[in-house]
């Protein structure tokens, strides 16, 4: 399994300026690449990742996409002066030539096919390439929007040239709509184009109706065109969060791509003078956590916009640490998405309900009366506020953000811990890992006797757990102190060993500890002051215990042939966990499991962005592959296999649905939307 993150930059794409003055252009300038690689170096960041250099494109990869006329208008411009530049420049929406824009736009293209060759030979298992100019809004036959050649589009065609690629997806999360990539793969099932955009109902440039939710490709290609239109300013993480949760990540499993390309935009974070939105960059770190999983972790991000220095920097090297498997940094802000974007979320469902098979239940009796709505909604407040207060006014923006990151960013950064895994030196199953994991001393049985009979008494009951809670207390501790992210241990009672780990969790101070319980569970731990957040999935009803607020039980036996559990860990699990913000997670694997191996180690995976990242897992002791591919999992040894996509049946959707209905109140990142008749 391939391993390491490229990282492609050249200090020649820094040559590429605006030599008049243009007030829409002028916010595109060099500096936009060196700060950020300066900040990558502050954060040592650089010299983790494998150096692979840049490279200028050739003619004919240029023209995977675009037309000759328009190569050669672009090759044409190197031997310009100032006034001739300016004149072609005209020509377009928003662009701007210089004499050195077209080598500059070569290397662009170079670096990224250069990141797509790294990743698809092994190379590195994943990477970023920083470049301008970007790529996303130019079209076959013209420039746009401050982009010359659509260094994306050009990569996902060179790898289904190249590599016979069948199933490409495109994440652009930049806070524009790339409408160059749209048009080009508008009629193409192969590539799977996703966008969120500010849009205020077609009033944000390039104000285009093509840009709405209904546009969901054309012929052969309906259905693989998604656009999430951002219908306010103001967005933040809950509201990118809740987008991957019920839009893009459930699409994306089901399309199941070969590789991921995201346009990485950062103009959809804080501070950005074109974005105006509230995101901030850690959400970033979970974003690429997120579409790291996808295609055996084979993932090429690619710099698009992002048009304020500081919050540009520090959101590249959220996202660069993140590729490089370090800890997914913890989540701020209220986690419960706005009206607006439940509203999007809601549409764009409902405009795909009949290209995808994780939508074909979905509920669209709203769509009679919604439009109509929102149209109202619109008609209602004109120029319509922000959903959410917004943080930072409008006047010297830039310098109030800058200040608001040194502050935000400060307690956001942790020391990485030096090793990942930490676990008691068990049987051979874990030793086997590529990987070295951190062997924890178990604490010795007198010690432990006198802790059980202090504080654990009521629980322990045998002698026989003892040897089992030393081990978990050990690498327990060694979580808690943070000198481990994550630890996996083996129990031969794993409801006595939770219940023990949980209490002695909050008992360290740990405020949330979110447990989820896979199988049968004879003890079910006191849930009742809320620093404890149980979901117990199991086949049945556990007789006698109601749900409650802080004790989910979530009945799913997972299909035989593969894995069905997608909708359950998307659209229910990871929302709720979100919303509850642990900062311990711990996932037992018990007696009687009804989740096949692939289940589990999608909810592992998926778990990692919560609490940064820190997991102890219990795994019965019987459970020797559950162990190994877990322990996989928590090393991140190898981007994990979920087997076989199984589409949702009826029944198990409405489970789901049932359950969102019952709590979307109290867990709000499940909402996907709008109560009718709000
Ligand atoms: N009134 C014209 C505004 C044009 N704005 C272009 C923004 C391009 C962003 C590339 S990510
Ligand atoms: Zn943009």
């Amino acid at each position: 399994m391939a391993s390491g993150t490229a990282l492609i930059y050249d200090e020649e794409m820094t040559t590429h300026k605006l030599l008049w003055s243009d007030p829409v252009c002028d916010i595109e300038v060099p500096e936009r690449l060196s700060s950020s690689y300066d900040q990558l170096k502050r954060y040592h960041l650089v010299e983790r990742c494998v150096h692979v250099p840049a490279r200028e494109a050739s003619q004919e990869e240029i023209l995977l996409v675009h037309s000759s006329e328009h190569l050669e208008v672009a090759k044409s411009t190197q031997t310009m002066n100032e006034e001739e530049l300016k004149k072609v420049s005209g020509n377009y929406d928003a662009f701007f030539f210089h004499p050195n824009t077209y080598c500059c736009a070569r290397l662009a293209v170079g670096a990224t096919l250069e990141l797509v060759d790294a990743v698809m030979s092994g190379k590195v298992r994943n990477g970023m390439a920083l470049v301008r100019p970007p790529g996303h809004h130019s079209q076959r036959n013209a420039a746009n929007g401050f982009c010359l050649f659509n260094n994306v589009a050009i990569a996902a065609e060179y790898a289904k040239l190249k590599y016979g690629l069948q199933r490409i997806l495109i994440v652009d999360w930049d806070v524009h709509h790339g409408q160059g990539t749209q048009y080009i793969f508008e009629e193409d099932p192969s590539v799977l184009y996703f966008s969120w955009h500010r849009y205020e109902h077609q009033e944000f440039w390039p104000s285009l109706k093509e840009s709405d939710y209904d546009a969901v490709g054309l012929g052969k290609g309906k259905g693989f065109n998604i656009n999430l239109p951002w219908n306010k300013v103001g967005m933040g993480n809950s509201d990118y969060l809740a987008a991957f949760f019920h839009v893009l990540l459930p699409m994306a499993f089901e399309f199941d791509p070969e590789l991921v390309i995201v346009s990485s935009g950062y103009d959809s974070g804080i501070g950005d003078p074109e974005g105006q939105m509230n995101a901030t960059p850690e959400v970033f770190a979970h974003l690429t956590h997120f579409v790291m999983q996808l295609a055996n972790g084979k993932l090429c991000v690619i710099l698009e916009g992002g048009y304020h220095l500081k919050s540009l920097s520090e959101s590249v090297c959220m996202t660069v640490r993140t590729l490089l498997g370090d800890p997914v940094p913890q989540i701020t802000g209220e986690m419960a998405p706005c009206l607006s974007a439940v509203e999007s979320i809601q549409n764009v469902r409902a405009a795909h309900k009949s290209y995808w098979k994780w939508l074909m239940y979905e509920d669209t009796s709203f769509l009679q009366n919604l439009s109509t709505k929102s149209l109202l909604l619109k008609k209602a407040n004109p120029n319509p506020s922000t959903e959410h207060e917004s943080k930072i006014t409008n006047n010297d923006e830039t310098v109030k953000v800058e200040r608001f990151l040194e502050l935000h960013m400060k307690n956001i950064l942790f020391p990485v811990p030096p090793i990942k895994t930490a676990t008691t030196d068990s049987r051979g199953s874990v030793h086997l890992l590529p990987v070295p994991v951190h062997f924890v001393k178990e604490i010795d049985k007198t010690e432990i006797k006198a802790l059980v009979s202090g504080f654990y008494a009521d629980i322990v009951k045998e002698d026989k757990n003892l040897l089992s809670l030393g081990s978990i207390l050990a690498i327990l501790d060694k979580i808690l102190k943070k000198e481990v992210c994550n630890g996996i241990a083996e129990s031969p009672t794993c409801s006595v060993s939770v219940a023990v780990a949980l209490r002695h969790s909050v008992r360290f101070g740990f405020q949330r500890v979110l447990c989820i319980f896979v199988g049968d569970m004879e003890i079910i731990p006191n849930t009742e002051d809320g620093k404890i957040l149980m979901i117990h999935i199991c086949e049945k009803e556990q007789s006698g215990k109601t749900r409650s607020k802080h004790y989910i039980s979530l009945n799913w036996k997972e299909d035989a042939e593969g894995n069905d559990f997608f909708p359950a860990v998307l659209g229910f699990i990871l929302p709720v966990a979100y919303s509850y913000q642990p900062n311990l997670t711990v996932i037992a694997v018990g007696p009687n499991r009804s989740l096949g191996i692939s289940g589990i180690s999608l909810l592992f995976s998926l778990l990692q962005g919560l609490a940064e990242s820190r997991i102890l897992a219990v795994i019965k002791d019987t459970e020797i592959n559950v162990m190994q591919s877990v322990a996989k999992a928590l090393v991140g040894a190898s981007a994990p296999q979920f087997g076989v996509y199984v589409p949702p049946t009826q029944e198990k959707v409405n489970k789901i649905k049932i359950l969102r209905d019952q709590f979307q109140q109290e867990w709000k990142m499940l909402q996907c939307s709008v109560k009718d008749g709000i």
